[in-house]
């Protein structure tokens, strides 16, 4: 049996249900978005909310959840960072083997989420997802800091941990293998990209009136539409 340190929650004198009612929502100052004044094109909005959200401070502004299909068609999320964005698409890196590699090998679709609660912006992005090629995968692997790429190359990312210290031996076999080449590569190391087919920027306000501007592909024009929140 795993034991906790963990108090329970029912020796606390407030339900949960209450205390997640009493927590405050927007009550900070927020920007203001002015959806007339947006360039043509998502990418565009996104790093310049991007540089905001770096300039005011945000705390990983660069992680996001990914959002992926599996086999039965139930969805599945988790959180990753963002690699970069160009005309690529939207750039993560994972293990091809792991759970969303085998995902998204089945279903080439997802999609990405942003929240940067300090500013009280969501951006939502939607689209296809494929690998790049190998080259962009393998240049990035080695770009990575050697403990990184050591924890990459023990990593089964996603499978059954049955016994823990065959983490422990695996990371001293890839440590070893980084010490004796340090351009050991990963063949698993994957660099992904999302081709956006829409692209919804939101900007959380405290009176709720909540700002939603959606860009929607069409051929090769973003075409923007203001949402209802
Ligand atoms: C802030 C943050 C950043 C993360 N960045 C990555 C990442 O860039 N790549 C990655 O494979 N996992 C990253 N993870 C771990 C993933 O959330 C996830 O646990 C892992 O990729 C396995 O997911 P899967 O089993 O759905 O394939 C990150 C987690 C957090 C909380």
């Amino acid at each position: 049996m795993i034991q906790t340190a963990c108090p329970l929650w029912h020796d606390r004198a407030v339900s949960i249900r209450d205390l997640l009612r009493g927590l405050p929502v927007f009550a900070r100052p927020l920007p203001r978005f002015a959806p007339a004044d947006t360039p043509g094109s998502p990418d565009a909005l996104f790093v310049s909310w991007l540089a905001e959200a770096v300039d005011a401070g945000v705390v990983e502004p660069h992680a996001m959840t990914l959002s992926t299909v599996d086999g039965d068609g139930l969805p599945d999320t988790r959180v990753l960072l963002l690699k970069e964005v160009d005309d690529r698409g939207w750039q993560f890196a994972t293990s091809a083997g792991s759970a969303k590699g085998r995902q998204v090998a089945g279903t080439a679709a997802a999609a990405l989420g942003f929240y940067w609660r300090e500013q009280g912006r969501q951006v939502r992005v939607r689209g296809t997802v494929a690998a790049l090629d190998p080259q962009t995968s393998a240049a990035d692997f080695r770009a990575r800091p050697v403990s990184s790429r050591v924890a990459s190359l023990a990593s089964e990312q996603s499978a059954v941990l049955a016994d823990p210290p065959d983490l422990e031996r695996a990371l001293a076999t890839a440590e070893a293998a980084v010490a004796a080449d340090p351009d050991t590569p990963c063949a698993d190391h994957t660099v992904y990209a999302v081709t956006p087919t829409s692209v919804e920027f939101w900007q959380g306000d405290a009176d709720r009136r909540h700002v939603r501007l959606r860009y929607r592909r069409s051929g090769d024009t973003w075409h923007k539409e203001l949402l209802w929140p």
